[in-house]
């Protein structure tokens, strides 16, 4: 297994290009079953979820292009399905697997997925899923761990409204009721820009969709979907640039980040902001210095446009070396807290009530062997690293490289002393 070795201490500076978001790009590899046609996504971002996506979507017998010149532009084509089972052999390395259940379902008529169970960060239900698609006249069995689900002959509009906010439920639920007969309503729609990506490719194939952007989202059944006309552009990774954001915070220094969306991360730089940093953007940039220790701040996460839980840890770690005490609450997940005992193995002063970490900043964290135990645990370790003194050696970062587009060399090439230590 692969580790990463960081000696800390070192500002940073420089240029960093942002990836194409991994949210956005996993529910659109999967909306390719949709159509016959082959549907092309540019700025696919180079993840191992992308690779696993790629791998459930082979099993189902839909092939994928890369092109060899632009890597991040890929072909899927589900002209040939010969299978509607997504197997728990694959569904168990990546949750977002689930996301071929409603494109399947509303094209063929039939799906088995394995439930994906929990994970690190919380026991993460798919109740919402199903009990929209049983609304939608789905006949569905949970049995043997796996989602039985038959739609005869077709799934049918239905007025849906989730008990909470759910992102990839939420996805689900758009791509099945894109040929569902009639109308569909969803109400308490999750507003993430990802869904919003994902409503635009849906249209460029033909679907009809109103609201986007919307926590009430009305779709009309069509009888067929086409490919995009032209490539299909997936948005910048928002959590990837937050991270960068947090490590500049942390670490100090002046780098700006390009084909970054600023408008996707509202609440994130009005924290740093809070915390003392200087961030400025532009239409596909961001730029943020740090000269001084930030100061604390507190947060609690949320749904879009709100606190997102995915930038919980790293904005844990800006934390961590603060000057005051913050509380972070954590209101998604009922497990994220992770990240805690392995900064704590950093020098981190971190105590925990609940759903509410206390963080008491202290001016330098000092370099330890830490286990990264989830995707932004780990990224919050690597941070937490840029600012330890000494070595920090971050375990397991195979949950890294599911996320994020070779962050070792983006930061390296920002000035960071970090290198990849092959198993
Ligand atoms: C691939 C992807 O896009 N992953 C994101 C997605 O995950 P994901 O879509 O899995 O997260 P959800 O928005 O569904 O989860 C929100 C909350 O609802 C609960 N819930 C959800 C569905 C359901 O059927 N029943 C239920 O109880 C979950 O356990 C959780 O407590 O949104 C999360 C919240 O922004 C992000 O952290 C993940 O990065
Ligand atoms: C929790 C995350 O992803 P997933 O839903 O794929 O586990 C994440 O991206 O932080």
């Amino acid at each position: 297994m692969d580790k990463l070795l960081i000696r800390g201490g070192r500002t940073l500076q420089g240029e960093v290009t942002i990836s194409g978001a991994k949210n956005a790009a996993l529910p659109e590899l999967c909306a390719a079953l949709l159509t016959a046609e082959p549907v092309t996504l540019a700025n696919v971002p180079g993840l191992k979820d992308v690779s696993t996506t790629l791998k459930v979507l082979a099993q189902l017998g839909a092939t994928s292009t890369r092109d060899p010149a632009t890597p991040g532009i890929v072909t899927v084509d589900a002209s040939n399905i010969t299978s509607t089972e997504a197997t728990y052999e694959l569904v168990k390395t990546m949750r977002a697997s689930i996301l071929v259940l409603g494109p399947l379902l509303a094209r063929f008529g039939v799906a088995r997925v394995s439930l994906p169970g929990g994970c690190a960060i919380g026991s993460r239900p798919v109740d919402q899923h199903i009990k929209g698609l049983l609304a939608m006249g789905a006949e569905i069995r949970v049995e043997h761990g796996y989602i039985h689900a038959t739609a005869s002959p077709r799934l049918k509009g239905a007025r849906i409204t989730t008990d909470m906010v759910t992102v990839t439920g939420t996805e689900n639920l758009l791509m099945a009721a894109t040929l569902a007969e009639g109308e569909t309503v969803l109400e308490n729609a999750a507003q993430e820009p990802e869904i919003t990506d994902l409503v635009d490719l849906l249209i460029s194939m033909g679907a009809q969709i109103e609201g986007r952007g919307t926590s009430r989202l009305r779709l009309t059944g069509v009888e067929r979907l086409h490919a995009p006309k032209v490539p299909h552009q997936i948005i910048p990774d928002r959590i990837e640039a937050g991270t960068f954001l947090c490590a500049v915070a942390a670490a100090g220094g002046d780098v700006t980040l390009r084909r970054a969306d600023a408008s996707h991360l509202d609440a994130v730089i009005s924290k740093l902001r809070e915390a003392g940093v200087t961030v400025e953007s532009g239409d596909d940039w961001i730029r943020v210095q740090m000269n001084a220790r930030p100061k604390a701040v507190s947060f609690r996460t949320s749904e879009h446009p709100l606190f997102p839980t995915d930038m919980q840890a790293q904005f844990m770690a800006v934390n961590c070396i603060a000057e005051g005490v913050a509380r972070v609450t954590e209101t998604i997940f009922e497990n994220r807290f992770m990240h805690v005992n392995e900064l704590v193995r950093l020098g981190a002063h971190i105590a925990v009530d609940g759903h509410t970490a206390i963080v008491e900043g202290i001016p330098k964290l000092s370099g330890a062997t830490v286990m990264a135990t989830d995707l932004r645990a780990s990224a919050s370790l690597v941070i937490a690293g840029l600012v330890a003194d000494g070595t920090t050696t971050v375990d397991r970062i195979y949950h890294l490289d599911r996320g994020y587009d070779a962050m070792e060399v983006k930061l390296r090439g920002i000035g960071a002393d970090i290198e990849r230590v092959p198993a």
